[in-house]
C-alpha cells in the first residue's frame, strides 16, 4: 500500500447530516485567527478538501479540519469545508466537532455537563454539552449573532416567477421563502423538486440581492435556501418544519444550524417570537433542533439576535484517507450526474471566504 497526505477522521451525524471531522494529518494552517486560518486553507490547501469531499473518496462533505485555535479562550478551532464553499459557521458541524473532540478525549469531558468554546471562522462559539457514561447526548451553542438583510424582496425565479424572499444571515446567508406559499408540504417526497426549486431560488436572489456582511465584507453573497414551514404549537411550544437546499444541491438532512438561527432572526423581526422562548425547528427527515433567542444584539445598522441552538451527533466511523502517488485523481472529481453543474455554482468561498465586489 502507498498512501500519502494520510488525513484522520472521525466521521459523525448530526440529526442525520454527516460531518467529518479530520483530527490529524494536517500541515502547519498559519493565521492570526481561524477566519484567517480558512483564508489561507482555501488558497493553499483546498485540496485536502477535495480529497475528502469528492469523488472517490468522498461522500460529498461536510468535513471540519481541527486546527489549534488562536483564541485563548478556545479549545480549538476548525475550518468547515462544504461542497461548493468554506463557510463562516455551520451548526450541524458544530455539533460533530464538539462531539468528537469529547468522545474521542481530544477535550476533557465533565458529567454532566461540558462547557467548551471553540472557534470558527465567524468567531468564538460557545457550546454547552450534555454528556452522560461517555457520550454526549445534547450539544447546544450560541452562535454569532443574526439578523436580516432583505424582508419580502420581489426575485424572478425561472419557472416560478416572482418570489417574497426574505434573506437572513445566521452564520451562512439563506434566501427563505414561504414553503406553504410554493405548494411544498416538506415531505420526504418532495426533495428532488425542493432541491431544484431551492437552486433556483438561491441563484436569483444571489444574483438580484446583495447580501454583505458588515462587519466582515468577505462573509458575502446568498448561497442556502431555506424553506420555510408554517409555524404551530406543539405541546405549547412554537415548532416549525424547515428544508435548507445545500449547494450543489443536496437537502441539509438536519434541521440546519445557521438555517435556524436565520429563521429566528427573521421570526423575531416579524413578531413572532420572544427573547427566551423556546422554538423546535424539524427537519425533513423529522428530526429536531431546539432553539431560542438568548439576547438582541446588533451588527452594524443591523437589529440582530443572539441565538442558541441545541441537538445530538453521533460518531459513526472512524478512519484514516489518502492518496496514493500514481492515482489519477489526487483531488478527486465531481460529475454532473450526482453533482449537477457544479461549475455553475462552484463558489467556493462566497460566503465564507471572498473578496467583496
Ligand atoms: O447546520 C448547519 O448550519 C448546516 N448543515 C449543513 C449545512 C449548514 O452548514
Amino acid at each position: 500500500m502507498q498512501l500519502n497526505r494520510m488525513l484522520h477522521l472521525v466521521s459523525a451525524h448530526n440529526e442525520g447530516m454527516r460531518g467529518d471531522v479530520v483530527v490529524g494529518g494536517l500541515p502547519a494552517v498559519p493565521g492570526e485567527s481561524v477566519r484567517d486560518k480558512m483564508l489561507y486553507f482555501q488558497e493553499h490547501l483546498d485540496h485536502l478538501r477535495k480529497i475528502i469531499v469528492f469523488e472517490p473518496r468522498g461522500a460529498g462533505g461536510p468535513v471540519n479540519f481541527v486546527v489549534p485555535a488562536s483564541h485563548p479562550e478556545a479549545a480549538f478551532g476548525y475550518i468547515i469545508g462544504l461542497p461548493t464553499e468554506y463557510v463562516a459557521m455551520s451548526g450541524s458541524n458544530t455539533m460533530c466537532v464538539a462531539t468528537v473532540l469529547l468522545e474521542t478525549g481530544m477535550v476533557p469531558m465533565s458529567e454532566p455537563v461540558t462547557e467548551l468554546t471553540l472557534e470558527a471562522p465567524a468567531g468564538l462559539i460557545r457550546l454547552r454539552c450534555e454528556c452522560r457514561d461517555g457520550k454526549v447526548t445534547k450539544v447546544s451553542f450560541v452562535n454569532q449573532p443574526a439578523f436580516v438583510y432583505h424582508h419580502r424582496a420581489p426575485v424572478e425565479v425561472e419557472g416560478l416567477g416572482t418570489v417574497a424572499v426574505d434573506v437572513a444571515w445566521g452564520g451562512m446567508t439563506y434566501a427563505i421563502v414561504d414553503a406553504q406559499a410554493l405548494g411544498f408540504g416538506l415531505g420526504e417526497d418532495e426533495a428532488g423538486d425542493l432541491v431544484s426549486a431551492g437552486q433556483r431560488i438561491k441563484t436569483a436572489a444571489h444574483e438580484q440581492l446583495q447580501a454583505v456582511h458588515p462587519l466582515e465584507p468577505r462573509f458575502n453573497g446568498i448561497t442556502q435556501t431555506e424553506f420555510a414551514g408554517p409555524l404551530r404549537t406543539v405541546d405549547g411550544v412554537l415548532t416549525s418544519r424547515n428544508v435548507v437546499v445545500v449547494s450543489p444541491g443536496g437537502i441539509d438532512r438536519c434541521p440546519c444550524g445557521t438555517g435556524t438561527s436565520a429563521r429566528l432572526a427573521l421570526m423575531h423581526a416579524r413578531g413572532e417570537i420572544a427573547v427566551g422562548q423556546p422554538f423546535v425547528h424539524e427537519s425533513i427527515l423529522g428530526t429536531t433542533f431546539t432553539a431560542n433567542i438568548e439576547d438582541t444584539a446588533t451588527v452594524g445598522d443591523y437589529p440582530a439576535v443572539v441565538p442558541r441552538v441545541g441537538g445530538q451527533a453521533w460518531i459513526t466511523a472512524v478512519k484514516q484517507i489518502g492518496v496514493d502517488p500514481s492515482d489519477p485523481f489526487p483531488s478527486g472529481f465531481t460529475l454532473a450526474d450526482y453533482w449537477g453543474d457544479i461549475s455553475a455554482t462552484d463558489r467556493v468561498g462566497t460566503s465564507g471566504a471572498h473578496e467583496a465586489d
